[in-house]
């Protein structure tokens, strides 16, 4: 097993390359570039992990909370601090409900997402993931408003051993849920992912689309266990963050799956979006195929971005 984790850990860390180059290379230089623990020594890491895509809310508290450690301490030399930062990030990325329930229950999981963060593409990894794990999946290909975007995501459930219901360009969203939900129960399914529309620029379709959405899942499937994941490019940083808050206005988001981790230096944006918006990001995608999706752990996350086990002082 141990083995197993190093595997991932190894993954993990080389898939960040870029956000760690682009983050920690430069703390490093300010932890073995400063002789004394100063204000300009507080303002370059703050600066460091503002440009590194941490936000500017989460980066206040994390130099807060990492002040207050080396008071607490009496740590006099700047190197000492890097363990008190690598803690500072993990506490700032706490949020309180990070479990899986849809891999256990029977669920129906809505994914949201503007075009082309990943969307579909996650869906597709999703299921293979599910199905690997044994879960019998339906796919429902509920975005109907792009053109071959049903048949990018047939392409995915075939690849996946799913089925899928839907796909017409331009058929109404709620029917397609509709009857997927009436497949998923009468195939006796675990899990009936949804790939929707997300068109932010108007938000009152939007709201209405998934509101139906919604009302006929709570009709018709109304002891699944819900789950609502938003889909996030992590190569646009701050862009990333801000269209999480604009779906957050019109749903309740359970999770967020941040897609493009591979070869970004915009990483860091995850911790903006634990500490800002107390949502957990779920998956993180690390390539294009349909093993590249991995859970995300934040604790390994900052481990992985400081190559640390976490046990080391380092
Ligand atoms: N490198 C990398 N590419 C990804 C990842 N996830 C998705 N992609 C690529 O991003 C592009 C867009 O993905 P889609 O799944 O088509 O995006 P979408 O959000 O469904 O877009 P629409 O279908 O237009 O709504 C594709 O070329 C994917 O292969 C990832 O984790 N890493």
């Amino acid at each position: 097993m141990g083995e197993e984790k190093k595997g991932f850990f190894g993954r993990l860390v080389a898939g960040l390359t870029k956000t760690r180059d682009n983050i920690v290379s430069g703390i490093d230089s300010i932890f073995s570039g400063f002789s004394s623990i100063d204000d300009d020594f507080y303002e370059e890491i703050e600066e460091i992990l503002i440009m590194g895509d941490l936000g500017v809310k989460a980066t206040e508290e994390i130099i807060e909370n990492l002040k207050a450690k080396v008071k607490e301490n009496k740590i006099k030399e700047p190197a000492a601090c890097k363990q008190l930062l690598i803690d500072s990030i993990k506490e700032q990325m706490r949020v309180e409900d990070t479990a899986y329930r849809f891999e256990e229950e029977k669920s129906v999981v809505l994914v949201i997402g503007v075009n082309g963060v990943g969307k579909t593409t996650t869906v597709g990894k999703l299921a293979g993931k599910l199905k690997d794990q044994g879960r019998k999946v339906v796919i429902a290909a509920a975005d109907t408003f792009r053109a071959a975007a049903g048949d990018q995501l047939a392409e995915w459930a075939n690849r996946a051993g799913v089925e899928m219901i839907g796909g017409q360009e331009g058929a109404d969203p709620a029917s397609v849920v509709f009857d997927a939900v009436a497949s998923a129960k009468s195939k006796g399914a675990d899990v009936l992912l949804c790939d929707t529309a997300g068109r932010l620029h108007n938000k009152k379709n939007l709201m209405e689309e998934l509101r139906k959405m919604n009302r006929i899942i709570d009709r018709e499937f109304p002891d699944a266990y819900r789950e609502t994941l938003v889909v996030l490019d992590a190569t646009t940083g701050q862009n990333a963050l801000s269209q999480a808050k604009q779906f957050g206005e019109v749903a309740d988001i359970t999770g967020i799956v941040l897609t493009k981790m591979d070869g970004t230096a915009k990483g860091g944006i995850a911790v903006a979006i634990q500490s800002e918006l107390n949502i957990p990001v779920k998956y993180i995608g690390v390539g294009e195929t349909i093993e590249d999706l991995q859970k995300f752990d934040a604790d390994e996350f900052v481990n992985a971005l400081f190559k640390t086990d976490g046990n080391e002082e380092e």
